[in-house]
């Protein structure tokens, strides 16, 4: 199997009134092309964190991430940009991710003028990807405030593979929708996955959610990593004492 990303010795330390918190302590692990891989455990473990150092949004006190086997926390320039397109992230609240006074069609077509792809070009494009999300083309021309949750986050999918990823990170992307809606946007997602040869990592509360759709999971408690494997494995035989919390109160 091809690793399309290795996180090494990630750690990350956050400072309140000078008092230090240590929320990513030593994170390591690898993903591979088409893969789905699941990173769960309480909240404020340090899940999001790891989202934000992989995509540049966090700067880490230690450690590196690599795409495609380069190293990418200390590109700079174009060079940056170039590998960002690459990995694209899917929020929890879409709508918070959309400019409020622009379409979402003028939305999914920023990313790709920003790439130097011609209006013409991308408007056709922008129109395919609705159409692979299973949106109509009339929501190009909706307001973010104009659609459901789901909507919304069906074209936040768009969106993200307007640039051509190889990996999509969902942090927490289907927990504000309702179970149905969760339901068909990870169906859709999975669909992508199967389709594109996408890479996915999955940060998610829900281990239920985690055991259909992931093909490897994480469980981490205060910054580590604790536990890893299938998640029927997992959850059938958990080892470190939080796991066990954790499919307690789920299953
Ligand atoms: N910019 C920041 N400044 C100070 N502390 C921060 C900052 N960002 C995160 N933290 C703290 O780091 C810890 C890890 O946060 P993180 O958002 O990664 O957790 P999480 O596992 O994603 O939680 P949740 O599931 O609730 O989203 C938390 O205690 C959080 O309060």
């Amino acid at each position: 199997m091809q690793t399309v990303l290795e996180v090494k010795d990630l750690k990350k330390t956050f400072y309140k009134n000078k008092v230090p918190f240590v929320a990513v302590d030593g994170i390591s692990f690898d993903l591979n092309r088409g893969e789905c891989l699941g990173l769960v455990g309480e909240s404020g473990c340090g899940k999001s964190t790891i989202a934000r150092i992989i995509t540049q949004l966090t700067v880490p006190d230690a450690g590196n991430v690599f795409l495609d086997k380069q190293e990418i926390l200390s590109l700079k320039g174009r060079k940056r940009r170039e590998i960002y397109t690459k990995i694209q992230m899917v929020f929890q609240t879409p709508q918070d991710s959309f400019d409020p006074r622009c379409t979402l069609g003028d939305g999914i077509m920023e990313s790709m003028i920003n790439n130097g792809i011609r209006r013409k070009q991308a408007k056709e494009r922008m129109y395919q990807l609705l159409d692979r999300v299973e949106l109509t083309p009339e929501y190009a021309i909706r307001y973010p405030h104009e659609v459901s949750g789901g909507q919304c986050q069906r074209a936040a999918i768009a969106r993200a593979l307007a640039v051509d990823p190889q990996l999509i990170i969902c942090d927490e992307a289907t927990s504000a929708l309702d179970v149905t809606i969760q339901a068909q946007i990870m169906a859709l997602l999975k669909r992508l996955q199967r389709e594109k040869g996408l890479s996915l990592v999955l940060i998610c509360h829900d281990l239920a959610l985690v055991q259909k759709v992931c093909d490897r999971v994480l469980v981490m408690y205060k910054g580590r990593i604790i536990e890893q494997g299938v998640p029927d494995q997992i959850i059938q035989h958990p080892k470190a004492d939080y796991t066990k919390i954790l499919v307690d109160s789920v299953f």
